[in-house]
């Protein structure tokens, strides 16, 4: 019994809702604590980010908020950044449907191949702590992700997650700059990084070839670049002393082998921490 408690304390649900009622689904990935469950360091992560978010505000054409936006504009820079990811990084992702029958939306490699050790995708949403209360935007809610240290991530394009996501993202701007992405909300995400939360969980059939990890942006990364992360906290700037002086959490979903285009990325819900 103790055995078993000890194990049961162990698991790192990822989405706790789905998984409670699909527990013949279950298979797991076990990982060591800490810096060993990294498959790409934070160093790789940072310099991929920072490579292709630059790559887009070089070319960025005016889709700020204050002028409205417009769905042909929208689709043209969306279209213009999913090119410059296959030139920075040498692949897409796009959303579409899983090959999984009645597993709904799912994310494809539309281009290129995606090398072992790369960030195929980020999980977008809104940061809770875990004091945080997040009970209603749970209720009936399958995108509600768990970091390893129990910081709560909500992905859900709908719904109430999509009216608090909204709102924090007007809240916390800087004057005329934006600390964040929203259009991942839409069908025309800017940062076409930002469908991971479309990412199935693996069956038998489709084992998982993409992995989450936990990567904490550093406070200096270059404020201009922020408009394209697409998490934000919950919690009020004015709650903190400097909003944009703390780490912002992403989680990314690293390539666990070479995939090749047509793929469908496929994930673990499941993670054991030793
Ligand atoms: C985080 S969402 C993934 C995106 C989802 N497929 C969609 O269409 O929005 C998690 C939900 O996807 C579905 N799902 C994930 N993996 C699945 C699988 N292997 N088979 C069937 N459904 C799956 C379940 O409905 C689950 O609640």
């Amino acid at each position: 019994m103790e055995r078993f408690l000890k194990r049961w304390k162990q698991y790192r649900y990822r989405f706790v809702p789905w998984i409670a009622l699909n527990l013949k689904n279950r298979s797991v990935r076990s990982v060591p604590k800490g810096e060993r469950d990294k498959l790409a360091s934070d160093a790789h992560i940072l310099q991929t980010l920072t490579h292709l978010l630059s790559a887009f505000h070089r070319e960025k054409t005016d889709t700020d908020l204050y002028s409205p936006r417009k769905p042909s504009i929208m689709q043209s820079a969306a279209s213009q950044n999913l090119a410059l990811m296959k030139e920075v990084m040498g692949f897409t992702v796009e959303r579409s449907t899983s090959s999984i029958p009645g597993g709904g939306r799912g994310v494809k490699v539309t281009a290129g191949s995606v090398p072992e050790g790369a960030v195929t995708s980020l999980y977008p949403g809104l940061i809770y702590e875990q004091y945080e209360p997040i009970l209603f935007q749970s209720l009936g809610n399958p995108f509600i992700f768990r970091c390893i240290d129990s910081v709560l991530i909500d992905g859900n394009d709908k719904g109430i997650a999509k009216f608090l996501y909204r709102s924090c993202h007007g809240r916390d701007r800087v004057g005329p700059y934006i600390v964040c992405d929203d259009t991942w909300l839409t069908d025309w995400p800017l940062n076409p990084l930002a469908v991971g939360q479309y990412v199935n969980n693996h069956n038998k059939e489709n084992p998982a070839n993409v992995s989450y990890q936990e990567f904490d942006v550093p406070a200096d990364f270059v404020f201009h670049l922020r408009q394209y992360l697409p998490n934000n906290y919950y919690s009020s700037c004015l709650d903190r002393l400097d909003q944009h002086q703390r780490l912002t959490r992403l989680v990314a979903l690293v390539a666990t082998r070479e995939i090749q285009c047509g793929e469908e990325l496929f994930s673990s819900y499941f993670t054991v921490v030793h």
